[in-house]
């Protein structure tokens, strides 16, 4: 069994911390009961439970930008039966992908949305020969960094994924980002190696890419027959056959006993080092390597999804999506290899219990009492519709349900199943399934009960905006204007929407140019709000480097009733928690009561009002501890007011005591070019402050990732475009923010007492 929630990978990398549900418990929580409560006991699941979730997939596709997920899924509903012809991702035939179904995902050729679907899988055991119908739900997900949260969220709910890679780019930037939030959320991967027709396709330095880069224990358990071109099929390392694709796009699987003679060597060896691989993982096969036994087909494979599940190896498969090659064996490994919902231990915070006590072990019985977790909001033709993954017991239409953190009941008045943009109605939903229902007012990361627990789950991981930019309606604002953007902001955590006090602007912010680039275009196809966009600036950020203390009175006496309120406490440097991205923090230690109790929550508004905009720049501030530890009251004069008021001004005065620097977003860079445009790149990178942190230079081509700061990447496409004569690629993810060059802070602080000056005038 595994605990999801415990660090399952050997301490390499897993920034995974026990307890994580600790940090969901709510202000409910503060109920004075024992510490040593006993969590109450798992909900036992009846065979009927285990028949059913034994033959069910949660699943998700993820990689780096243009590895071939759409395509791959798109494969895999047609043979699924799904869909009833392939389109492609840019096609000529102009459909576009199933699941890339926004307009803007066609025109542009990538995946914003993470799309839901659902298909059956029918699989034939070569064990036995026995037949078994799994039902598999997949999320396909966006691979472009700016779309960051849809991953997070599609892998917050799924129990396994495919990570697919290119055979001939491997293991790219992004792939190690989502290697990141697979193990943030316990994902156990299969990986698949696409593209092995492309000229230069090298499964075997993926491999070890795998293995040296992702840190993932690996070996792959298929051996591809033929090469680039000429790729035909794969030889199954397990059960020791050939599978080949024949028949109209791939459809019939051909097995053969027979390995071609050409691959026979290569396929022994491999097989080898899949045996000595598992080794290495699984006591199993590590005690008959030691007492120089072979392990049998069925105990090699019991051993993959053992050690697959508990998070210790990746399978690594073979195929070309494109050439409708490999993608049905990859579907078997998806059921013979991944977890169903039984075998993943998930919990719940009782917010009735102190956030000390222990989690609630939830169980996928469909008579447990309802637990789900809405994990994504869309506004369709219909309304808005929740996606929602049960955990535990069942759902029905017409139910009534509880939102865990606004206490609010709700009636479900339509249940669907989501196919991409299509839906199909259904009358109820089981455990462990994914669903969504229309009608339903929530915040992504909700959870829904049936009123009779009051659980809740852990939300998300969200990261910080790196960039915003000044947006206003062309011509006369419409309340449309508003409608959009109050909308975007309910449906994606990293976008964010404030009006700048200063100068009046709307500003958005959000994970890159791309990201508020779609939003702006979307609010005109969607809302018919044309909007004109200021020059996109980058999301700087204000933190301080010591502890400062603080003892502050604000009073003021002007005729009537006086305000009068004393704080006193410090500030000091917070680091970011990394699984919940929170780098600040309230804490009142106050003893004695020297603040009525009912003051504390004003105290707490001023603080996060003044973290709103620092004195330096006019920038957020991030990185700050505020403990509060004494004060005063006047019976008469203190208010709420005075206490916000208090709090602001003793928190900016201890700011500029506390060191106070500017901070600015770095980013990780990675380029892709020709090898004869190395040294253009490098010099390229070198003129904007980047620090190359890794390269690599394969046949004819070659990768640079170096650190760069988002303020030095402006006007960087058109530069790599003009130095690899429009050969060269390049992608960036958010890194850190970092401590941003003196000359840097000052000018932004002068620009800013400027900009004060100027409107004070
Ligand atoms: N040679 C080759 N090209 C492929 C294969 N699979 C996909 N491609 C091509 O790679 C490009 C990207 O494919 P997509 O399926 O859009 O990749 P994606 O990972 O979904 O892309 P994003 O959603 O934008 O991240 C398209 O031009 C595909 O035709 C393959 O097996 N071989």
């Amino acid at each position: 069994m595994l605990s999801r929630g415990c660090s399952r990978f050997t301490p390499l990398l897993s920034p995974w911390r026990p307890h994580r549900w600790r940090r969901a418990a709510s202000a409910a929580a503060a109920v004075a009961i024992p510490d040593d409560v006993p969590p109450p006991p798992k909900h036992q699941l009846t065979d009927t439970d285990l028949k059913r979730l034994a033959f069910q997939r949660n699943i998700g596709v993820s990689a780096h930008i243009d590895s071939g997920k759409t395509t791959l899924t798109e494969r895999i509903l047609f043979y699924t039966g799904r869909i009833r012809d392939i389109h492609e991702v840019r096609g000529r035939d102009s459909v576009g992908a199933k699941m890339d179904s926004m307009d803007l995902e066609r025109e542009k050729g990538i995946t914003i949305q993470s799309a839901a679907t659902f298909c059956d899988w029918e699989t034939t055991s070569p064990a036995d020969g026995s037949k078994h119908k799994y039902a598999i739900n997949i999320i396909d997900t966006p691979g472009h960094v700016d779309f960051t949260i849809e991953v997070e969220r599609a892998l917050r709910v799924l129990d396994g994924a495919i990570l697919v890679l290119c055979a001939v780019a491997g293991v790219q930037s992004q792939t190690t980002t989502v290697d990141r939030q697979m193990r943030r959320y316990g994902v156990p991967r299969i990986s698949f190696v696409n593209k092995m027709d492309r000229p230069g396709a090298n499964p075997w330095r993926i491999v070890s890419q795998i293995r040296s880069k992702l840190r993932i224990p690996a070996a792959a358990v298929q051996v591809p027959i033929g090469v680039e071109d000429g790729f035909k099929g794969v030889v199954d390392l397990v059960y020791w056959r050939a599978i080949y694709n024949e028949g109209q796009k791939g459809i019939d699987v051909v097995v053969s006993e027979e390995i071609p003679a050409d691959v026979l060597e290569l396929a022994k060896e491999k097989r080898t080092e899949l045996i000595e691989q598992l080794a290495e993982v699984d006591e199993e096969i590590g005690e008959l390597f030691l007492m120089d036994e072979q392990p049998s087909n069925d105990q090699i494979a019991a051993a993959i999804r053992r050690s697959t599940i508990g998070l210790k190896f990746s399978p690594v498969f073979l195929g070309s999506a494109i050439k409708n090659t490999a993608v049905q064996p990859l579907l078997d490994g998806v059921c013979a290899y991944l977890p169903n919902p039984s075998e993943l231990d998930v919990v719940a915070h009782d917010t009735t219990l102190p956030v000390t006590a222990d989690p609630v072990p939830l169980s996928p019985a469909a008579a447990a009492p309802l637990v789900g977790l809405a994990f994504k909001l869309e506004e369709g033709r219909f309304g808005q519709l929740t996606y929602m993954r049960v955990y535990q017991g069942s759902l029905k239409k017409s139910n009534l349900i509880y939102n865990a953190r606004t206490g609010k009941k709700v009636k479900v008045p339509r249940l669907v199943r989501m196919h991409s943009n299509e839906m199909e109605d259904i009358e109820s939903i089981g455990p462990g399934e994914i669903c969504a229902i229309f009608g339903v007012e929530c915040s992504s990361g909700d959870t829904f009960t049936d009123g009779s627990t009051s659980f809740s789950m852990t939300s998300m991981f969200v990261p910080e905006p790196v960039i915003s930019l000044a947006i206003k309606a062309n011509g006369i604002e419409t309340p449309n204007f508003s409608r959009a953007l109050n909308r975007f902001q309910k449906e994606d955590p990293t976008f964010r929407v404030h009006l700048d006090q200063e100068s009046k602007e709307t500003i958005i912010s959000g994970m890159g140019e791309l990201h508020l680039e779609i939003y702006v275009e979307r609010m005109r196809r969607e809302y018919n709000v044309d909007c004109a966009t200021g020059k996109p600036r980058v999301a700087f950020r204000e933190t301080i480097s010591k502890r400062a203390d603080f003892t502050y009175v604000h009073k003021k006496q002007t005729g009537g009733a006086g305000q009068y309120a004393k704080v006193a406490g410090y500030i000091e440097p917070m680091e970011m928690d990394p699984e919940t991205g929170k780098d600040v923090m309230f804490e009142n230690v106050i003893m004695g009561g020297t603040i009525p109790s009912n003051y504390i929550p004003a105290i707490e508004k001023g603080f996060y009002e003044a973290l709103e905009k620092g004195t330096l720049t006019g920038n957020p501030i991030s990185g700050v501890r505020f403990v509060l530890k004494d004060g005063g009251y006047h019976i008469v004069d203190s208010s709420e007011l005075a206490f916000r008021n208090a709090t602001i001004g003793a928190f900016r005065e201890a700011f500029r005591a506390a060191s106070a620097i500017v901070l600015e977003p770095i980013m990780k860079v990675e380029v892709v070019a020709p090898g004869e445009f190395q040294s253009n790149v490098i010099s390229g990178l070198n003129t904007r402050r980047g620090t190359i942190v890794d390269s690599e230079v394969r046949d004819d081509e070659f990768t640079a990732i170096a650190d760069v700061a988002l303020n030095d990447m402006f006007g960087y496409s058109n530069q790599l475009r003009g130095s690899t004569q429009g050969k060269g690629e390049f992608s960036m993810e958010y890194k850190l923010h970092a401590p941003a060059l003196p000359h840097l802070q000052m000018e932004l602080e002068n620009a800013y007492k400027k900009a004060l000056a100027a409107k004070n005038k």
